[in-house]
């Protein structure tokens, strides 16, 4: 393979590897955000390769270009799918980040996974990139790569983006191998996080956990980014908050086929006065369970007619083997098999739920034919659905409820927002949503539109990536932390014995 001036570093390369049946296999589709928001980036870059794992464990295969873009396969074992991406990935980082909506499990075993599978990133990596090359490390599953990559080659240019939240300092001290982490990401030039909150909190980290001297001022939205005094080098904190390609969406929205493909869902659906819908990845923190939970007390209430409503839940299926997936998952389809049982007919059932990813323009069908969308989470980073909801909606009022606790909230403030813990109020939301003036939905909408048509995906790359390779911002006084580093003794106590 030859040397790249640019590359993405990510745990998935953007499709999976799919054994079939007869032994034979095919390249589909990986599921997520991640790949939705830099596939076209890299597509618009030259000489760029992507490095990342191909989905299933033991699979040789040699790099290959697909769509433009080269693609460089690193191998994982069945026990370092097992410890590395179940384990440590998914059931200690994800859940701990995600406020611990279920409980983080730390295993020895399972860090080790960790830090073998980041060595190995780090070496393919650093093999691929042509000297002085940059290189843009991605999410919770490589945040030691930056730290190797550099010791390996420091003449690369090495950010790093965090797709999911930053944890409150409180959770994250939680982590055994807490400074490890902060380390590791301080390898890199530039630190991105999805909110400023996010990167407030690794500022305090990097300060009061590693003992480096960081800037104070609170950090903006793709401005005033923070610093940390890393020996000679200088690294700086962002917040860059994610989109999606809005344009591209919002001109398949409008093809004649696809209105059509929408009119036809609507007719398939038995013609309902109105479609609700939920697209999510099967998560626990999507809160799926939370808008089943409100539509089947409004239900209940009488709020809801079952023989006027309809809702579509669209969920692909997520890292299945993970136990709190797999009880997840069982408690959500019975939830379903329960509205339907009581409130469905024959041939009518009020939720319609599909476990399995659909094709990009049958989802954007979806989107259009949708008057009411759920975007119910109990913690996400960002939330692309939403975005791209709003997006599909041209100049119709289509209606958002989005939950306070994803990234998407900050910037569409427009949308009905609730409080996922707060049953009442997403039943409130849902309401609000169902029953507004066709005139006030449309002005909320035209709002959101206008926001997520002007913060597009290119324009978070260009955001990141400016800032990554121009100098740092001048005029910035760093600060070491008066008091002392957490877990060494405070200074007055070690001076009086
Ligand atoms: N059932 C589905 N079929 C096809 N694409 C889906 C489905 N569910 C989610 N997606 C896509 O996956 C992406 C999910 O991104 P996001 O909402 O940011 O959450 P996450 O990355 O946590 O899954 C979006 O681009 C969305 O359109
Ligand atoms: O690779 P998987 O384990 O199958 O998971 C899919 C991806 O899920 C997460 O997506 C996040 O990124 C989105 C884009 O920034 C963001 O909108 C969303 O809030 C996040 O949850 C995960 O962060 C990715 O690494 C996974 O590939």
């Amino acid at each position: 393979m030859t040397e790249s001036d640019f590359i993405v570093v990510a745990n998935r390369l953007p499709i999976d590897l799919e054994r079939l049946p007869d032994g034979s296999s095919r390249w589909k589709r990986s599921p997520g955000g991640l790949v939705t928001a830099l596939e076209p980036v890299l597509r618009e870059s030259r000489s760029s390769a992507w490095i990342g794992w191909p989905g299933v464990p033991d699979a040789d295969v040699e790099p290959l270009i697909e769509d433009d873009i080269a693609m460089q396969p690193v191998p994982l074992s069945g026990q370092e799918v097992t410890d590395y991406y179940e384990g440590f990935s998914n059931a200690t980082l994800w859940p701990l980040y995600h406020d611990v909506i279920v409980a983080p499990e730390y295993h020895r075993r399972w860090w080790a996974a960790y830090v073998t599978v980041n060595r190995r990133f780090a070496d393919v990596t650093a093999k691929a990139a042509a000297p002085g090359a940059t290189v843009w490390v991605q999410d919770y599953q490589l945040q030691l790569v930056p730290k190797m990559l550099r010791m390996l080659r420091p003449d690369l240019t090495i950010g790093f983006f965090l797709h999911i939240p930053f944890p409150p300092v409180e959770l994250f001290l939680q982590l055994p191998w807490r400074t490890e982490i902060v380390e590791g990401l301080l390898g890199a030039d530039l630190i991105g996080f999805q909110l400023p909150g996010g990167a407030q909190n690794f500022l305090y980290l990097a300060r009061r956990l590693a003992g480096h001297q960081t800037s104070r001022g609170s950090v903006g939205l793709r401005s005033r980014l923070g610093e940390v005094q890393v020996g000679f080098r200088k690294v700086r904190v962002g917040a860059f908050p994610i989109s999606i390609e809005s344009s591209r969406i919002d001109e398949i929205s409008k093809r004649r086929e696809v209105r059509e493909q929408a009119r036809e869902l609507r007719t398939e659906l038995g013609n309902p006065r109105t479609i609700l819908l939920g697209v999510d990845r099967l998560d626990y923190t999507k809160g799926i369970d939370v808008r089943l939970a409100a539509i089947e007390e409004l239900l209940a209430d009488g709020d809801l007619d079952p023989g006027e409503i309809v809702l579509v839940q669209l969920a692909t299926p997520s890292r299945e083997r993970v136990d709190s997936y797999v009880r997840m998952r069982a408690s959500i389809e019975s939830r379903v098999g329960r509205i339907n049982g009581e409130y469905g007919r024959v041939g009518r059932p009020v939720v319609h739920y599909h476990h399995r990813p659909v094709a990009r323009n049958e989802l954007i069908a979806f989107f259009v034919a949708a008057d009411v969308m759920l975007v119910t989470p109990l913690r996400d980073g960002m939330n692309l659905v939403a975005k791209e909801y709003v997006a599909c909606q041209g100049d119709r009022g289509g209606r958002l409820v989005l939950s306070e606790f994803t990234g998407a909230a900050h910037e569409l403030r427009q949308a009905y927002l609730c409080n996922p813990y707060d049953l009442d109020g997403v039943k409130h939301a849902i309401l609000s949503a169902l029953t507004d003036s066709p005139e006030d939905a449309r002005r909320r909408m035209r709002a959101m539109r206008r926001q997520v048509l002007s913060f597009d995906v290119s324009r978070w790359a260009a955001s990141f990536l400016r800032a990554l390779t121009v100098g740092p911002e001048a005029g910035h006084t760093l600060v070491r932390d008066p008091e002392p580093m957490l877990g060494e003794p405070a200074a007055e106590l070690t001076s009086g014995s």
